[in-house]
């Protein structure tokens, strides 16, 4: 039995995320608390199905914008996680970053900010010397667009000038940092911040470097693939990761960095990564921001999602008692204002429509 009706958030996911995140001990946890999560239907309009106390979203396009826009504009108390405008920062890997430049974090003794990068938009620029002259090698090729897709995932360590040849722009050229083989995840979920480790791509030393015979090597979303899937046969590239022995980066400066991050971006559901800069210790890089991430990889992510849950309700219904007693005070002074100037009875209906004007 549920202690207190919250409310219905409608998730519209794709299928691969629906089957991840929406587990049977999640719906149950959530429901036990008030929550019931339904699925949107992806065949109708959003704004024919719900009602929905909340939206919780991951779909790209612009026919989907729209039917978040209708549906807001129909229910405007409803709470769309997130906003459309702010997920859109995360769809472009120059864009998703420049906000990590913009944070400030005083008093700590580590430091932050972004590998050195630039974005190359056509083959012209990606010949042109003077394009690259101030990157060092070997740097990491990324599609400019994160847009979900199993393409804008597709990387490659890119060791000489001379293979950025085999590179189809739009792409972001980005230096590669050794950072120990271990790569730092950084979930946030509302006021919520877990970090986890993750194995990454090893160190290049000078001496590998020179023994690389492929002078680009592909590679595509490193962090989720089993051991044996590992670079397959360019295991030399890679030795397995002992990630017990890394040393997680200072809880309170990892909460710093998500909580300006969400400030900054205001987003509720994201994660970033983080590598630690072999070469200082205390230097931190963020080199991607991912919005809506795999949360069921997090171990108890059942209770932090529903927390989360139970906090937006809240504060929607809190926000809604505060628009009725604005609306019940106006209601007074309108009354008070009309008495005082005369003794002029208002009905009901006439309160009403004063209210309306
Ligand atoms: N500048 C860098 N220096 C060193 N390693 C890097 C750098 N950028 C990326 N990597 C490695 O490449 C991996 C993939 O890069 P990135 O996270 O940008 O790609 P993605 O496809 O957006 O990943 P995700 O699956 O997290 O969305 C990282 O997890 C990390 O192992
Ligand atoms: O399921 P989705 O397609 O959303 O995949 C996301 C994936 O989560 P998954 O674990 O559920 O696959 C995320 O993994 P973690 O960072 O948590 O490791 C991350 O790779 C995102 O970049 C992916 O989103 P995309 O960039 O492709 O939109
Ligand atoms: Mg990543
Ligand atoms: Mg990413």
């Amino acid at each position: 039995m549920a202690e207190k009706r919250f409310g219905i958030i409608g998730y519209a996911l794709a299928p691969k995320k629906q089957n991840s995140f929406i587990r049977d001990s999640l719906v149950t946890l959530a429901k036990s608390r008030g929550i019931e999560l339904v699925r949107v239907d992806s065949e109708k309009e959003l704004v024919d199905q719900g009602p929905f106390d909340c939206v919780l979203h991951k779909l790209y396009g612009d026919d989907w914008k729209r039917q978040l826009q209708e549906f807001k504009a129909r229910y405007p108390n409803a709470v769309i996680l997130d906003a459309p405008e702010s997920i859109e920062r995360l769809h472009n890997r120059i864009s998703m970053l420049q906000v990590v430049s913009e944070l400030k974090i005083e008093d700590r003794s580590e430091t932050f900010g972004i590998p050195k990068q630039i974005v190359i938009y056509d083959r012209e620029t990606l010949v042109d010397p003077h394009a690259w002259e101030s990157l060092k090698f070997p740097v990491i090729a990324k599609p400019l667009v994160a847009d979900g897709s199993a393409k804008s995932h597709k990387m490659a360590l890119v060791f000489t000038r001379d293979a950025l040849n085999q590179l189809k722009p739009p792409i972001v050229l980005q230096e590669f940092v050794n950072h120990g083989g271990v790569i730092f995840k950084v979930y946030v979920v509302g006021e919520h911040v877990r970090c986890v480790k993750r194995k990454s791509l090893p160190d290049v030393s000078e001496e590998k470097e020179l023994g690389v015979s492929e002078d680009l090597l592909s590679f595509s979303q490193v962090s989720n693939m089993a051991n044996h899937d590992m670079l397959e046969d360019n295991d030399r590239y890679y030795q397995l990761m002992h990630l017990d022995d890394t040393e997680m980066p200072p809880h309170a400066f990892v909460v710093d960095i998500a909580r300006g991050l969400r400030c900054a971006m205001k987003l509720n559901l994201f994660n970033f990564d983080v590598i630690r800069d072999s070469r200082y210790g205390n230097r931190y890089l963020i080199i991607d921001i991912n919005y809506f991430p795999g949360y069921a990889k997090m171990p108890g992510y059942e209770t932090v999602l529903t927390d989360f849950f139970c906090e937006v309700m809240n504060k929607k219904q809190q926000e809604e008692q505060v628009e009725g007693d604005e609306v019940h005070s106006y209601d007074k002074d309108v009354t008070k204002i009309l008495s005082d100037e005369g003794d002029i009875t208002v009905s009901p209906k006439e309160k009403e429509n004063t209210l309306q004007v």
